[in-house]
């Protein structure tokens, strides 16, 4: 198992002392748990229920809301692989994207930019508001731990507000079938890979299965109860000049049991500049697109991305 530090944002926290702490995990694993973060168990249960009684619905209820051309929807079981080059089989997981909804004149400006695709709402009434409260509510959140990654980098604190006033931040349901992995034969119920964005937070039904590479090994993660899953993405690795780390994970289901998890990506809006951050040292990386970044990666993982 590895050692991953707590961060507790609850009110009267130093911010000073937290940011340094921060820090620490981002420039080492580049993973942290997350709690005191004001999003309650009640709205963590609920929006597990509700993925679970997606998943449950018939193939044919969900194949009529599979990803549409913005890439929000449904994505049948096998249909992602995180890593391509070491697979044999696609990821033994199904999911559903939502995305934060785009603003009217920036809707169809862009290939990820359009309206979610949701299920039948007679099918689950609750399963839209719950979605978006819940973006809400991580949105939020997110804008709130940024302040202190710009601390941790040592820059203006809201150095990052711009990028995240309208953010692409995707809730993704994903459930994992009961298939056991067999990573010497490429099955995994997730690949290898990093997260393209800016940092992930990720909820779980507390099933084990999520491992990070680290000091060249696969290692264990497991969360404290009510601790979010934290973790650096590309983008802020590349804002960062790679003092952050964007540490390769995957998911090895050893248990032969059925597990589901909410990552919320949270990604700086489509059109955002990212390139180390003045400071940072000389830069090591080329300027990228957020959004440009995002869909080379969707495309190199999704089989359906360009169908
Ligand atoms: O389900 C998990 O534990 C991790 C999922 C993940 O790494 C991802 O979707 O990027
Ligand atoms: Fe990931």
């Amino acid at each position: 198992m590895v050692t991953i530090p707590l961060i507790d944002l609850s009110e009267g926290v130093d911010k000073k002392a937290l940011s340094e702490t921060l820090r620490d995990c981002c420039t080492t694993h580049g993973f942290f748990f997350l709690t005191g973060h004001g999003v309650d168990g009640a709205a963590s249960g609920r929006i597990l229920e509700v993925s679970r009684q997606f998943f449950a619905l018939s193939d044919q209820d969900k194949e009529l809301c599979s990803v549409n051309e913005y890439h929000r929807g449904y994505t049948r079981f096998g249909e992602e692989r995180l890593d391509p080059a070491n697979q044999s089989c696609g990821d033994t997981k199904e999911g559903f994207y939502c995305g934060s909804e785009p603003s009217q004149e920036d809707r169809g400006r862009f290939r990820l930019l359009g309206p979610n695709n949701w299920p039948d709402e007679r099918l689950i009434p609750d399963f839209r508001r719950i979605l978006e409260e819940y973006q809400e509510g991580m949105c939020d959140l997110g804008r709130k731990v940024n302040r202190y990654l710009a601390m941790a980098l040592n820059q203006k604190e809201d150095c990052f507000d711009k990028a995240f006033e309208k953010p692409m931040g995707y809730v993704r349901l994903l459930r994992y079938s009961g298939q056991k992995s067999e990573p010497e034969r490429g099955i995994f119920a997730a690949g290898a890979h990093s997260d393209y964005g800016h940092i992930t937070y990720l909820l779980t039904d507390g099933e084990p299965g999520l491992q990070v590479f680290v000091d060249k090994e696969w290692k264990d993660v497991e969360a404290p109860p009510g601790a979010f899953i934290c973790n650096i993405g590309d983008m802020l690795e590349r804002w960062s000049n790679g003092y952050f780390r964007s540490t390769v994970h995957r998911v090895v289901n050893t248990t032969g049991r059925e597990r589901y998890s909410i990552p919320f990506f949270l990604d700086p809006r489509f059109d955002a500049l990212v390139s180390p951050l003045p400071g940072c040292g000389e830069p090591k990386y080329e300027p990228i697109l957020s959004g440009d970044y995002l869909i080379s990666k969707y495309r190199d993982t999704h089989e359906n991305f360009d169908k």
